[in-house]
């Protein structure tokens, strides 16, 4: 295998006709790196990849692998290789002939192309299988037979375009520590896209949030996660209580908000001296307990709209003090120690520490 290689994006734009699908991002995914790409449908992951992969022209800016330029380059050029969702596979050629195809096309003999083939297709556990055609495969093989056919170029980066949405619940959580196993064991870097954020906790060492053309955050998941940079991160990544409201202090240590309905909610300031008007924060909906708060602007109190069940924890729905549809997550064994009921008020808290203040994105 070649060594892994530094993927650089440097301002790069994609403009289809009248529509900018990717709004000069800058992206640094370091060599070795299992880099996700994530956000919903639309907002530009898949026209990143393919402008890595050199199936997309650029509208502007630079790529770099390595230490190479790639923006002009060709596909096979590149030292990148792309596995396509519906994994591409020719149905009328066995395995070995499917895995052997970039070789094939650069001319390398039969011999050798076939030798190499089946040596990817041991790595992939599908030895047995070489004779076989695609169709008389599982989804599972069928994935790693893609595989093995992007890998059999030794490139220095993987190209992923949601390779697990083929696949079954059971087999997805299957394939996914196959393809963490796989990349950790290669060392080459990894850009994965998907719309599952928990496919991309699961497997990213770098997680970079896309909206609307943008990058939101690039970050490790467990920053991610715990100090999500924009209210649309904190939204998207889930298990999060985003507040709105008015900017009513905004000291060195200190943001205080008030919501429309009266509501004040605080938070210690990290990094937020340029919210002035108005603010987001964002509360860990399992950090949330039903108490009084220590503090004001550290709670409120709701009228509870919903309980559900979940086994080992019970999700509480909250209206009150402006904020609607408020979550608490509370394991089980605190919530039967004191259960409560749709309609009841109660009281809700959390500690300042459980407060991240959340950015906006200059447009
Ligand atoms: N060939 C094209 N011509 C015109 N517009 C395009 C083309 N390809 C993509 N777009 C538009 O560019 C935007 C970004 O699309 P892109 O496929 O990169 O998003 P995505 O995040 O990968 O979405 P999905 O998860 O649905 O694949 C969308 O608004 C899309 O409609």
């Amino acid at each position: 295998m070649s060594k892994a290689a530094e993927i650089d994006i440097a301002s790069v734009s994609k403009i289809y006709g009248t529509t900018t699908a990717v709004h000069a991002i800058s992206l640094k995914i370091p060599a070795g790196t299992y880099c996700c790409l994530l956000g919903p449908s639309g907002c530009g992951k898949t026209s990143t990849l393919r402008m890595i992969a050199g199936h997309e022209s650029i509208s502007s800016g630079d790529i770099r692998l390595g230490n190479a330029v790639v923006t002009d380059l060709p596909p096979a050029r590149r030292g990148t290789a792309m596995m396509f969702q519906s994994y591409a596979l020719f149905p009328h050629l066995d395995l070995v002939d499917n895995v052997a195809f970039s070789l094939k096309m650069k001319g390398v003999s039969k011999d050798e192309r076939h030798a190499k083939a089946l040596d990817m297709l041991k790595l992939m556990q599908l030895e047995a299988y070489a004779t076989r055609r695609p169709a008389q495969l599982s989804g599972g093989q069928q994935q790693r037979v893609a595989l093995a056919r992007a890998l059999i170029t030794d490139p220095e980066a993987l190209l992923l375009d949601e390779p697990l949405s083929a696949l079954d619940p059971f087999l997805k959580i299957r394939m996914r520590a196959e393809l963490k196993k796989l990349q950790t064991s290669l060392g080459i870097t990894f850009v994965h896209v998907t719309h599952s954020q928990e496919e991309a906790m699961a497997l990213a060492d770098l997680i970079v949030v896309m909206n609307d053309g943008r990058i939101e955050q690039a970050a490790h998941p467990r920053a991610v996660f715990e100090r999500p940079a924009t209210a649309f991160v904190a939204k998207f990544m889930g298990d999060h209580n985003v507040i709105s409201g008015r900017v009513i202090e905004n000291s060195d240590s200190m943001l205080k908000l008030s919501v429309s309905a009266g509501g004040e909610f605080l938070a210690a300031n990290t990094g937020a001296a340029g919210l002035t008007d108005s603010a987001d924060i964002a509360v860990r909906t399992d950090r949330v307990r039903i108490g009084e708060p220590s503090e004001k602007g550290l709670g409120f109190i709701g009228s509870v709209t919903n309980v559900e069940y979940r086994g080992s924890s019970v999700k509480l729905s909250v209206n009150g003090a402006g904020v609607e549809d408020f979550t608490a997550i509370l394991s089980d064994t605190a919530f039967f120690a004191n259960p409560v009921r749709v309609g009841e008020a109660i009281p809700l808290c959390w500690n300042r520490e459980d407060v991240v203040v959340l950015g906006r994105l200059k447009h």
